[in-house]
């Protein structure tokens, strides 16, 4: 708990420090903003009220009086107004200029993470966390950090102020602290539990949320019962999160009434009851005394308030820079900026050594030892699960592999500098995105072509995977956006032209390695045929690696790995596979008979 308290005020520091290196302006103003705010209840306090009641006791004139009182109001004016300057043009400004620095920090971290960070849902719950309104709560760090700094000052001044008119009164003091400390962090404590107990049902809550508003559940939506289910789920979480309302609702209101009690009404009652007693009963106090010290106990309360609201919120504020921190602090096991060799543009081999693989601790490869060599073409068949995509991963460094190496041209893929190792590969994947931009930016996904040289290519590539007719049919062709996310004349493609489109940017990259992951499972087959004829014609000069299930499309690879359950179990090109009538040859003559009976089946007029 002390160590959680002393990490806590460490990463109100750190936050300083952060905001200081994106806008030093907001700390200058945030702290001043602060001192005058303590200062303003420190002056009411300890000056002003004392000095107009000791000027009427000793019979000052009423135009000094009344200087006096116009000079504190033009400070107090004064006051206000630069408070206003702050809270209505350099806070808003200083937030923007916040905002967009700590994103841009954040997103550059979210890119140079491994692709595992994802996965763990500890880092992934930081991660969510810390993105989560970071600009605004880093800022109010730093003013409650000023709060807790100068409402300390102000407090020990209130103090001694207070000592020096009535050394009793001090007791008095002591209500405000016991309210705020005590109780409201007692409360503070139900409220952590009563989230921390309600966590689960608002995860569930949201994620049903999230369905009810995304495309991509519309569909199961109304074709399925599953929204009974949801609506049952969601009963209940909404039922878990009333439980968890009543369990702790008696506590907090009792503790919410003590805090209310201490903090203002003992105080002011108690120390109203005491100066009356000792200026009616005892005569020990003049109505001028009794005048200041309800004036200070009314400042010094709100100094107090303010002190101890910002040693709660400065607890609470440490522990979102915590995440903040954690996820800015993580230090990447495949740093997307690593620094190595240069691995030049030319292959002559890849090769994966005793290559062992699992994720977490689900082992998916072993002993894995594979070679594929420049120029050539090689494609990886097996069942579902066999981990072909999981190498393609692993070649990518999306993950390192737990076991063996795999080395570029002879070399550890590890010590090559990471963009310059990834720029010698162009992938297309099964589970691709679309983004809601121009077909164009969609495939040549922001690299760096002139324009009239990305047309060609744009133009070049969409004909190689047999979409380009079609998108030249949109409204403006290349330069169609995709989806209606933000274009109501958007297109909406079919799975099968949007898997075209994703296979496109693979044509499109100039690079010496072509990754392809089962770029034809939404196509028909006369399309298939068409674009593996393709793939093969375009990448001649490419080192070209591709899984499909199909295996009629990997006829003409150079050579085939056939994978089961993470080992190689046969490889050689299809000839000699299919003269060793091993499971490659089996699962072929089964895809073979499968569509010669589906022919005989049309031919006959079965399904006609
Ligand atoms: N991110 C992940 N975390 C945990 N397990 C994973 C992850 N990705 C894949 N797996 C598991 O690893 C195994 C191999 O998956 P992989 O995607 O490499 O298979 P595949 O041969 O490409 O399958 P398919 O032909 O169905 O695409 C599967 O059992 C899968 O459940």
């Amino acid at each position: 708990m002390e160590l959680k308290k002393i990490n806590s005020l460490k990463n109100n520091f750190y936050a300083l420090s952060l905001v200081w290196k994106m806008c030093p302006r907001i700390i200058i103003f945030l702290a001043l903003s602060k001192l005058l705010y303590y200062f303003g209840w420190l002056f009411y306090s300890a000056f002003f009220m004392r000095y107009v009641i000791n000027a009427l006791q000793n019979g000052e004139t009423f135009s000094a009086i009344m200087i006096f009182i116009a000079i504190t109001v033009a400070i107090f004016a004064t006051m206000a107004l630069y408070n206003s300057f702050v809270l209505g043009y350099i806070k808003p400004t200083s937030d923007t200029e916040v905002n967009k620095k700590l994103y841009q920090m954040l997103f550059k971290k979210s890119c140079n993470v491994e692709l595992e960070c994802f996965e763990n849902s500890d880092f992934y719950d930081k991660y969510t966390l810390a993105m989560k309104n970071a600009d605004t709560r880093i800022i109010e760090t730093v003013d409650t950090f000023f709060g807790l700094f100068f409402g300390f000052i102000a407090s020990i001044f209130a103090f001694i102020f207070m000592f020096q008119v009535d050394k009793f009164s001090v007791a008095f003091i002591f209500l405000p602290i016991i309210g705020n400390f005590y109780f409201r962090r007692l409360n503070s404590h139900i409220e952590y539990q009563r989230n921390k107990e309600m966590a689960p049902h608002n995860r569930r809550i949201d994620y049903i949320n999230r369905i009810m508003y995304l495309k991509d559940y519309a569909k199961e939506i109304r074709l399925t019962n599953i929204f009974n289910l949801l609506k049952r789920q969601y009963t209940d979480a909404i039922t878990g999160v009333a439980d968890v309302t009543k369990k702790f609702v008696l506590k907090s209101a009792f503790f919410h009434w003590f805090y209310v009690m201490f903090t203002f009404t003992f105080i002011f009652e108690g120390l109203l009851i005491y100066g009356a007693y000792r200026t009616l009963v005892s005569e020990t106090m003049t109505l001028a005394q009794l005048a200041v010290i309800t004036s200070m106990m009314v400042s010094t309360t709100w100094i107090l308030i303010g002190f101890t609201d910002s040693v709660t919120a400065s607890f609470k504020n440490g522990l979102f820079i915590d995440y903040l921190r954690t996820f800015l602090e993580y230090e990447e096991k495949i740093p997307e900026d690593y620094d190595g060799a240069d691995p030049g543009n030319e292959i002559e081999s890849i090769e994966f050594r005793g290559v062992g693989f699992a994720y977490k601790d689900i082992p998916v490869l072993k002993n894995l030892n594979m070679k594929f060599e420049g120029k050539k073409t090689y494609a990886l068949v097996g069942h579902n699960g066999a981990g072909k995509s999981t190498i393609i991963k692993l070649l990518l460094r999306f993950y390192d592999p737990t076991e063996g190496e795999i080395l570029l041209n002879g070399r550890n893929i590890k010590e090559y500098n990471l963009q310059k190792y990834r720029a010698l590969f162009a992938t297309a994947f099964q589970d691709n995105r679309m983004f809601s931009m121009s077909v164009a930016d969609n495939v040549t996904l922001g690299e760096n072509i002139p324009a009239e040289e990305r047309d060609k290519i744009v133009t070049e590539a969409l004909q190689l995977s047999g979409v380009y007719e079609k998108v030249m049919s949109l409204p403006q062709g290349i330069n169609t956006t995709l989806t209606r996310e933000f274009d109501d004349e958007g297109a909406v493609l079919s799975g099968g032209e949007f898997q075209k489109i994703v296979v496109s940017r693979a044509f499109a990259r100039r690079c010496p390695i072509k990754v392809f992951d089962e770029p034809s499972s939404a196509l028909d087959p006369i399309a298939e045929y068409k674009l593996f004829d393709n793939i093969l014609k375009a990448c001649k000069e490419n080192t070209l690696l591709f899984i499909s299930h199909r295996l009629s499309s990997v006829q003409n690879a150079d050579h085939v790995f056939l994978l089961e359950n993470g080992e190689v179990r046969e490889e050689g090109t299809h000839r000699e596979l299919m003269a060793k009538h091993g499971i490659y040859a089996d699962m072929y003559e089964k895809q073979a008979e499968n569509y010669l009976a589906d022919k005989t089946k049309q031919t006959e007029g079965i399904w006609a």
